[in-house]
């Protein structure tokens, strides 16, 4: 299987306080992976290096067999990156339908705009709230929005920052199943994710960062039993 991904030896640094340490990471195509680690371990960090919101110091990004490094955010979006940041980045007083044509009109128009946001509405089952204000759904419901507009532009990667946070177990679960569906179709998926529950319903394989570096990888059940894992989410391993 190729890689969709290929991160060598990414460095970022703010003053004095480094976000990546030489992070070497890849990703199979067609993968669900997750990415854990304790607070303030440059995992959301290793997101905007990847999306090109900061610029690294060090490092390449190999994106579908392209070097993506120095490309803008929206060359890379372009390019079939799509992310779902922590922050809801719903438009709250326009409706559900308008928030979707907001994020698919520099793509598609007409009848084919039509039909995908009819086909977004059954994806996230939202088809009775299409004039409801963003604003106005549940937690949830937000967030399934938002995963509908980064993913209806039919990205090859979608990175989610903490899709479940906030959710109730039902919307966690019913969000775990609309990641498979997904995944299914086609989108490799790489989710930032603390819930351990949601890890094991979703990824294959699981990357463990701390203090910018990639600790270790593995299955699930490799990552829980890891003595060295345990420590770092206790605060004693000496890294
Ligand atoms: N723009 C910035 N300038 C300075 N320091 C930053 C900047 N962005 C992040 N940091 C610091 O880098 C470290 C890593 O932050 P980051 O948000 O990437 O961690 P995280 O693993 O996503 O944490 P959490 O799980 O709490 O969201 C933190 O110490 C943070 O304060």
């Amino acid at each position: 299987m190729t890689d969709i991904l290929r991160v060598q030896g990414l460095r970022k640094a703010f003053g004095g306080v480094v976000v990546a340490n030489g992070i070497d990471f890849s990703l199979s195509t067609g993968a669900m992976h997750c990415l854990i680690g304790p607070n303030g371990a440059g995992k959301s960090s290793f997101f905007r290096l990847l999306l090109g919101e900061h610029a690294p110091d060090a490092g390449t990004i190999i994106f579908d067999g392209s070097d993506i490094t120095n490309l803008r955010s929206f060359q890379r979006i372009r390019r079939g990156i799509s992310v779902k940041f922590q922050v809801p980045g719903i438009f709250k007083a326009l409706s559900v339908r308008q928030n979707l044509e907001v994020a698919f009109q520099d793509h598609l128009n007409g009848q084919s705009l039509n039909t995908k946001i009819h086909e977004m509405l059954d994806f996230t089952d939202l088809h009775a709230e299409e004039t409801t204000p963003a604003g106005n759904l549940s937690h949830g419901q937000q967030q399934w929005l938002e995963i509908a507009m980064a993913v209806g532009v039919e990205p090859k990667l979608l990175l989610l920052d903490e899709p479940t946070a906030g959710m109730s177990p039902d919307e966690t679960r019913k969000t775990g199943e609309m990641l498979h569906d997904l995944n299914a179709r086609g989108i490799t998926i790489l989710a930032v994710e603390h819930d351990m529950a949601f890890v094991e319903q979703i990824a294959r394989r699981v990357t463990v960062l701390h203090f910018g570096s990639i600790f270790v990888e593995g299955t699930i059940a490799e990552i829980i039993d890891h003595p060295g894992v345990q420590e770092i989410y206790l605060g004693t391993a000496d890294v």
